[in-house]
Formats: structure tokens, C-alpha cells, sequence
């Protein structure tokens, strides 16, 4: 049977160009678009099978910030697949995001410069809000829907006799100090989008360690600067538009402007060719694009440790566990009330 790959975020951006890339490798793959908006997966699925006629791609409904439809969404996969062979854990938000001004002129004429264009620490905030799970959007989105699939689909990735693959797409906006293990959710500050990168850092390492034996691999990605639906809501889309030169001229002192989604989706794709046991737990692997515009994939170490990554793999299990409580009270309540509907009809 032919290897079978799941994509979240798979209808735009990042994820789109992945399967592209994909399919250009092998047009035999089963790919399976994991999209929280069906008639986005629809307009995704036919342009690639413009290019991929024979193409087998399926389309799966996710809403990766609703732990109910990340429940519902694994036991179709489980239904559809005996195999899961690569699992991309790719969708992402940054919601209302704000840039300093004022931070963006300091850095500009200080030695942090690059840096600053590579990971805009100290550039960005976002405003955050509590979804329908009681949980923070962000951490919800981008960490614990994805966390909870992986749990959820831990029958068809840990099989006998095969290795299987999660890949998470991070970010170089991931940092320590936007992180607490008091505050995993990141209510208090207002960097939810680094917190959350770095969180899926830290669980990447944890799952290796606990699932590692099992034949199960994860690792971490960063696709560098890339204009997606993502950034062009950060600044007015006329702006970068305007900026457009500029951001090309600045990728010949910055490799992390990837710009296009098929360069960020570089390393990505590098990892679909690479054999698990190369890859090493605690490097991120970046999508890079030199000043001539070639694309390249190089690790770099990342700021994690071990103990960290238990205690947030620890806090994120109870967290599954009181979610998973609350729905079942959820629907033996609905249960109860359509009861009592029938007894008194
Ligand atoms: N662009 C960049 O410079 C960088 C991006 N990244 C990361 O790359 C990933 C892809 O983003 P990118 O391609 O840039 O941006 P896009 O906005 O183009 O893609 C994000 C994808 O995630 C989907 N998505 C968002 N929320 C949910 C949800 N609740 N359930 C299911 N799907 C959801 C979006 O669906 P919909 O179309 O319905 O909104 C979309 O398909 C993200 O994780 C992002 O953080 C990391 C570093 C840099
Ligand atoms: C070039 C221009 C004159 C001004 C652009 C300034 C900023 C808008 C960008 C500078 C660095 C960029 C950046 C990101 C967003 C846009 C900038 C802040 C990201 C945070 C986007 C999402 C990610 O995950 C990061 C890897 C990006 C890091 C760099």
C-alpha cells in the first residue's frame, strides 16, 4: 500500500505548497487535507490535481481548535486508513497581530539586526481570546488540538514493524522567555504565538522520548519568512506589496526570507525524504533560501531541555483528560435532556 500522509492546514500557504512538493516526489502518495473550511479543501484539492491528475487525495474536516472535532476527525482517519505513515502538523493562527514601530527603527540600526528580521523578537504581539473549550485560541490551535490528534491516532502511527513521522511547523518566533509552565496557555502575556511555537518545541522532544520505541518520530520545522495568509495579516496586504523589493533585497543578508510558500515548505519536504533515525530530537530544521533564491534545509539547536519537556508533556495529558471529561458530560447531559424530551412528549 502506498504511504499514506495527513496535512492540517493543508488548503493554503504552507501546507498547500507541501502537497504540491509532495506530490511531485511521488504523484502515487494518499494524501489526506485536513481543513477546518470544506470549500477552501475543495478549491485546494483541484488545483493539485491540475497538476496531479491521478492524484488520490482525500479531504478530512478539522477544526484543530475544537477538541470535539480533533475526536471526531481521528476516528474518521482511523475508519478510512489501516496506515499513517506522515502526520503534518501544520496549521497555525497568529491572531490581531501588532508590530512596535518603534522597536522595528531601534533594531534596524543596531547589531541585532538580523536577527531581528529572522525571528522579529521583540517586534510582535498578538491579542488572544478564549475559544469554546474554555482554552486560549492560540495555544488551542496551534498546540493542543494538534497534541490531542497525535494521542487520538497513536493506534495507526505506532504500528509494529513500521516507522511513522510527525512533523510540526514551528517557528524561529519561538522563545523560552515567551514560555511559562505556570502560564502553558499564555493568558497572562501577550506573545501567545512564540509561547505556542516553543511549546510544540518542547512536546516534540517529549514525544520522541516516549515514543520513539514505539516506532513513532517527531521534529520540528521552521519555514522562514514566507508571505501566506499569515503575514499579509499583519500589515496592510498594499504594504508588502509596496515592500516587495525591499524583502528580496533584504534575503541577501537574511536566508530566513524564504518568501514563497514552496521555499517554506522546504524543509518539509526535506524531512519526507530523510530516513527517521538520522534526524536529531533537539534541532529545528529550516527552510532556508540563499540570496540567488535557491532553497536549502539546515538543522540548528534548539534552546529546549528535557525536563521542561516532561513537565509541559505532564500538564498537557491532564489537560487531555479534563477535556475529554468535560465532553462526555456534555453529551450525557444531551443524552439526559433528549430522555426527558421522549418521557414527557
Ligand atoms: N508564514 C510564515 O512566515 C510562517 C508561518 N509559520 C507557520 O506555518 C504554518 C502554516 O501557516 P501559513 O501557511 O504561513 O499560513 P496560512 O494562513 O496560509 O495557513 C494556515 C493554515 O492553517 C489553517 N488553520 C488555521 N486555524 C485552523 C483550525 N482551527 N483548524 C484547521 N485548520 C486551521 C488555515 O485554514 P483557513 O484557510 O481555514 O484559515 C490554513 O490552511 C502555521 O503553523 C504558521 O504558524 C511559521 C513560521 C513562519
Ligand atoms: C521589510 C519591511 C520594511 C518591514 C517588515 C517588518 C516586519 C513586518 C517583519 C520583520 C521580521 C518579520 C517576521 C515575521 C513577521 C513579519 C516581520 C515581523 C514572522 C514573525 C512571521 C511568522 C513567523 O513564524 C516568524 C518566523 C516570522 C519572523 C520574521
Amino acid at each position: 500500500m502506498e504511504k499514506v500522509i495527513l496535512v492540517t492546514g493543508a488548503n493554503s500557504g504552507i501546507g498547500l505548497a507541501l502537497c504540491e512538493r509532495l506530490l511531485c516526489e511521488d504523484s502515487r502518495l494518499q494524501l489526506c487535507l485536513a481543513c477546518r473550511n470544506m470549500q477552501r479543501a475543495e478549491a485546494a484539492r483541484s488545483a493539485l490535481l491540475t497538476s496531479h491528475p491521478d492524484a488520490h487525495i482525500d479531504l478530512l474536516h478539522l477544526d484543530v481548535g475544537s477538541v470535539r472535532s480533533v475526536l471526531h476527525a481521528a476516528h474518521k482517519v482511523k475508519a478510512r486508513y489501516n496506515r499513517l505513515d506522515y502526520l503534518y502538523l501544520n496549521a497555525g493562527i497568529m491572531p490581531n497581530p501588532q508590530i512596535d514601530i518603534k522597536a522595528f527603527f531601534k533594531g534596524l540600526f543596531s547589531s541585532n539586526v538580523v536577527k531581528m528580521f529572522a525571528t522579529a523578537e521583540g517586534l510582535l504581539t498578538q491579542q488572544d481570546r478564549v475559544n469554546k473549550d474554555g482554552l486560549q485560541e492560540v495555544f488551542a490551535t496551534n498546540l493542543f488540538g494538534h497534541f490531542v490528534l497525535v494521542r487520538e491516532l497513536d493506534s495507526i502511527l505506532c504500528q509494529a514493524g513500521q516507522t511513522s513521522r510527525v512533523v510540526w511547523t514551528s517557528s524561529s518566533n519561538a522563545r523560552r522567555s515567551a514560555f511559562s509552565l505556570e502560564d502553558v496557555q499564555h493568558r497572562l502575556g501577550t506573545e501567545p504565538y512564540a509561547s505556542s511555537k516553543y511549546a510544540s518545541d518542547l512536546i516534540s522532544l517529549a514525544l520522541n522520548r516516549h515514543n520513539n520505541s514505539q516506532g513513532l518520530y517527531s521534529s520540528v520545522i521552521c519555514p522562514g519568512l514566507v508571505m501566506t495568509n499569515l503575514t499579509y495579516g499583519i500589515l496592510p496586504s498594499f504594504f508588502w506589496t509596496l515592500i516587495m523589493p525591499i524583502m528580496y533585497l533584504i534575503r541577501i543578508f537574511t536566508n530566513t526570507f524564504t518568501l514563497t510558500p514552496y521555499n517554506g515548505a522546504g524543509a518539509l519536504h526535506s524531512l519526507f525524504l530523510k530516513k527517521p533515525e538520522s534526524l536529531d530530537p533537539r534541532a529545528k530544521y529550516h527552510s532556508l533560501t540563499s540570496g540567488m533564491g535557491s532553497n536549502y534545509t539546515q538543522p540548528r539547536q534548539m534552546d529546549i531541555d528535557d525536563d521542561m519537556s516532561e513537565a509541559l508533556y505532564v500538564k498537557l495529558l491532564e489537560m487531555e483528560k479534563a477535556a475529554r471529561k468535560r465532553l462526555k458530560e456534555e453529551d450525557d447531559n444531551k443524552q439526559a435532556y433528549k430522555k426527558y424530551l421522549n418521557q414527557t412528549e
